[in-house]
């Protein structure tokens, strides 16, 4: 299958062409960047010297030529771009009868509104929120294999959800809020110059508190209501989530275990039980690293994954194998 990526110079979008260009079945057929981007003609391993070798693919500017010939050439079109430009350039991929792999937010919730009040512009093309898949891969297999448009998962969402989701499914969570404390590195800012980014300026802080985007991706997907508080880390990839829990009345350790159980043979989920998970074990590794310890009815649970990998290039890779009916984690596991 030959894959297209737009957004490719950006972090998740190099990540994507990497896993692609080194994957059995695919094949990278090419990468784009805005129309006047300062990086066009370069080439992607000119910004990524450790892919020197491998990506050695110009970064084409996004002009109407570009969409002809992706047109005729691309069998999965990835937007690894703002989610407005994804919001933009999805339908007419679409049009042209492809499968498209959005890496941003712009599919992930239910309502205009929610875009209105999180994302603070009103939805172009709200008709399309309701045929988008979630991509959240170990969860959502069906619908992802055969829909038109993926949403892929976000970073936060990711590794909240892949804890929360079996403690919801098994009836173990009482009514309310659960409180999700995570702390990101800086890649997951993306690879624009800002000065909230800028070396000298991060340390630890804490930001989007109460209007984050990801509130509501993750209470959508989950089916309950979080308090979620991201941070901004000095390091540059991964994400560590502590999460405080609310257990039901009298469940037990056994019955907590027990429901982690459904995801005791997924190939990229990692439970790790009572130790504790780390941004070092899960950098630039696929997984997502489970931990948690329980104490009556409280619970904390611990959740870390590489924001670029799991929480976007990987996924993204576990979404497009589901499409093509490979097992989801071809071209991850003792691969990187
Ligand atoms: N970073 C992360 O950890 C994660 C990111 N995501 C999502 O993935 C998307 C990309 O994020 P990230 O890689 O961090 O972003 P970056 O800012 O690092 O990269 C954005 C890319 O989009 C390109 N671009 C910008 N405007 C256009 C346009 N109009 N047409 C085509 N290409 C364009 C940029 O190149 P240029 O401007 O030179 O054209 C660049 O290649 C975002 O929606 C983000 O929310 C999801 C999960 C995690
Ligand atoms: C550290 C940092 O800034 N992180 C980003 C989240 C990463 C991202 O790009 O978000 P999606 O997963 O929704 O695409 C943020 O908080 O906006």
């Amino acid at each position: 299958m030959n894959v297209v990526i737009i957004g490719a110079s950006g972090y998740s979008g190099a990540e994507l062409a990497s896993l692609v260009a080194k994957h059995p079945k695919l094949t990278l057929q090419a990468c784009y960047v805005s129309e006047g981007s300062l990086d066009k003609d370069k080439l992607l391993s000119d910004l990524y010297p450790e892919h020197l070798g491998l990506l050695e693919y110009p970064l084409q500017p996004l002009t109407a030529e570009a969409f002809q010939d992706i047109e005729n050439n691309a069998d999965y079109v990835c937007l690894c771009t703002d989610h407005k430009v994804s919001v933009d350039l999805a339908p007419q991929f679409l049009a042209m009868g492809k499968k498209v792999f959005d890496l941003s937010g712009g599919f992930r919730l239910a309502g205009n509104e929610d875009y209105l009040t999180y994302y603070g512009f009103a939805h172009e093309h709200p008709e399309l929120l309701a045929q988008a898949a979630y991509g959240l891969a170990e969860w959502n297999s069906d619908a992802i294999s055969k829909a038109n448009l993926v949403a892929v998962a976000g970073c936060y969402p990711t590794a909240a959800l892949n804890s929360l989701k079996p403690l919801k499914e098994a009836g173990l969570l009482a009514d309310q809020a659960i409180i999700v404390n995570a702390v990101s590195g800086v890649t997951g800012a993306g690879r624009k110059a800002s000065v909230n980014t800028h070396f000298c300026e991060v340390s630890l802080a804490p930001y989007g508190l109460f209007n984050h985007r990801h509130t509501p991706e993750i209470e959508q997907h989950l089916g309950h209501p979080v308090l979620f508080t991201p941070h901004l880390g000095n390091f540059p990839r991964g994400i560590l989530e502590t999460i405080y829990v609310q257990l039901k009345p009298g469940v037990t350790a056994e019955q907590v275990s027990a429901a982690y159980q459904v995801l005791a043979n997924e190939p990229l989920i990692r439970l790790l039980g009572n130790k504790i998970p780390s941004i070092k074990g899960v950098a630039k590794q696929p997984f997502v690293d489970i931990a948690w310890q329980q104490k009556g009815e409280q619970l904390i649970v611990m959740s870390a994954i590489d924001n670029l990998l799991k929480g976007a290039a990987g996924q993204a890779l576990q979404c497009i194998n589901l499409a093509m009916g490979e097992p989801h984690h071809t071209g991850l596991v003792g691969a990187l």
